[in-house]
């Protein structure tokens, strides 16, 4: 059975209903894809999954530990102007296990710089994250969620301002943790990096939930994910109403 499940969920924001009546199951050691319109709910949805939204009805059923789930917000929710290293920032992900004050021991930080190396940001180890590009940033992110060893991991709009070759680093790291059982939510708006990415898809609109396979979304555009996966790397933007980047629109 699957490790996190949503029962009759219904969420709701500032007394407003977001989603409602959402049942399914996420599939283990695989990618979801999240997507929908701007307001559709991802965010509320993300939120009520971490435990950070009580829901007004229904239930989620995560059997994950609560210190094996990662969460990687937008980056533009996130201050990252506190003085702190890229390699300080990556051994943070030690804390949901062991506590924030414990301190660390020579093998976080051999499994810390094993993690950078991953990411190709060992040299960046002792760079404030202030003077960090957005992909550097984004990888020093993904860096601690790698150091938790997270089973479930979740991650709002993970390619939004980061550079080609960061969005290639982190499919690949994505799609490793995937293989080894790491269950992963991702919110995308894009057609590319679905077809590229997802083994699933939930699709939120007008407060309701779809699940659907990529193949089968990918044709709604008009995009034969089997036969033609360059017309998948043709779409881009602007957003429609699902909120996904249509195809042939200008890059
Ligand atoms: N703290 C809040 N208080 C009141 N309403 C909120 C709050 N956060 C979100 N909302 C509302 O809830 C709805 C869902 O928002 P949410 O952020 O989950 O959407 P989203 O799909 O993540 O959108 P986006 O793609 O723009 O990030 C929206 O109508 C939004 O205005």
């Amino acid at each position: 059975m699957a490790r996190l499940r949503l029962d009759d969920l219904q969420l709701a924001q500032g007394g407003r209903s977001v989603i409602e009546h959402l049942d399914g199951a996420f599939p283990d050691a695989a990618i979801t894809a999240l997507i929908g319109a701007n307001g559709a709910g991802k965010s509320t949805l993300i939120q009520a999954i971490m435990g950070v939204l009580p829901p007004v009805a229904g239930r989620i059923d995560c059997q994950v530990p609560r210190e094996r789930r990662a969460w990687l917000p937008q980056q533009l929710a996130l201050d990252l102007s506190f003085p702190m290293s890229v390699e300080e920032l990556v051994m943070t992900g030690c804390w949901p296990v062991r506590g924030a004050f414990k301190g660390y021991n020579p093998a976080h930080y051999r499994q810390a710089r094993t993690v950078m190396q991953r990411l190709g940001i060992s040299r960046l180890a002792h760079r404030p994250l202030g003077e960090l590009s957005g992909g550097q940033r984004q990888r020093a992110l993904l860096g601690r969620t790698l150091m938790q060893e997270a089973e479930l991991l979740l991650l709002d709009e993970p390619f939004a301002n980061v550079d080609s070759e960061t969005v290639g680093v982190i499919a690949e790291v994505l799609r490793e943790m995937a293989a080894q059982g790491t269950t992963i939510i991702v919110v995308l708006h894009d057609l590319d990096q679905l077809a590229a990415l997802a083994g699933c898809v939930l699709q939120l609109a007008g407060g309701h939930g779809h699940w659907r396979e990529p193949r089968e979304l990918l044709a709604d555009y008009g995009i034969d994910a089997g036969v033609d996966a360059d017309s998948a790397r043709a779409s881009r933007l602007p957003l429609n109403v699902s909120g996904l980047k249509t195809p042939g629109a200008a890059r």
